[in-house]
């Protein structure tokens, strides 16, 4: 991945654990907790993810958490508008503070996406690690005009996604059995 992830990333992306791992020190945003994981897993797969989505103007992270993988694509990919929705308060300051810490012009959606004026429309939806992925991909398909990117693992049954076709299954590197399924809207 160091091929393709420029250089000048990477002191943005060490702030950005940095001000995770002080905050998760604190209140739980993540399960994860020894940085080389956090590296690996979240910054990896969002990354990872980042590199492999279509050109697109505007995304919508559903459900970011502490931010994956919608802020690290958000870095990858400065020219993106990128909305990140996460409805508990804690992580939606969280994911405020970090962003203005690096200077981003993010959005933060501090609710639940279902709350969000129907006209809000977005290229393309993010989904990962979403508790339940059914709800989830029947809430975010309304929000994706062109494109669902679903990180998910190999085990899980393929969502129903009415209106949107699977287009691409890629492994993620380095990982067991997790994969990037990348949905298209029909015409
Ligand atoms: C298990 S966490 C995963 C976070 C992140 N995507 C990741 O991969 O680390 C799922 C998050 O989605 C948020 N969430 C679940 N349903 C949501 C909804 N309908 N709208 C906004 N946020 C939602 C939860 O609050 C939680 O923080």
């Amino acid at each position: 991945m160091g091929a393709t992830v420029p250089d000048s990333l990477y002191e943005q992306l060490f702030a950005y654990l940095d001000v995770l791992l002080k905050w998760n020190a604190r209140t739980n945003l993540t399960a994860i907790r020894e940085p080389e994981e956090i590296i690996r897993r979240h910054f990896g797969e969002s990354l990872f993810t980042g590199l492999k989505l279509p050109k697109a103007k505007t995304l919508l992270d559903f459900g970011s958490g502490a931010g994956f993988p919608g802020l690290p694509i958000q870095l990858l990919r400065p020219d993106l508008m990128v909305t990140l929705a996460e409805s508990q308060n804690k992580k939606a300051s969280f994911l405020r503070e970090a962003i203005r810490m690096l200077g981003l012009k993010t959005e933060v959606w501090g609710n639940r996406v279902e709350a969000m004026p129907e006209s809000r429309r977005f290229e393309i939806v993010t989904l990962r690690a979403v508790d339940n992925m059914e709800a989830a991909v029947a809430a975010a398909l309304p929000r994706g005009s062109r494109h669902l990117a679903i990180l998910r693992t190999s085990r899980q049954v393929m969502p129903d996604m009415p209106g949107f076709a699977p287009e691409m299954v890629i492994p993620i590197p380095g990982s067991e059995d997790q994969q990037l399924l990348i949905a298209t809207r029909l015409p």
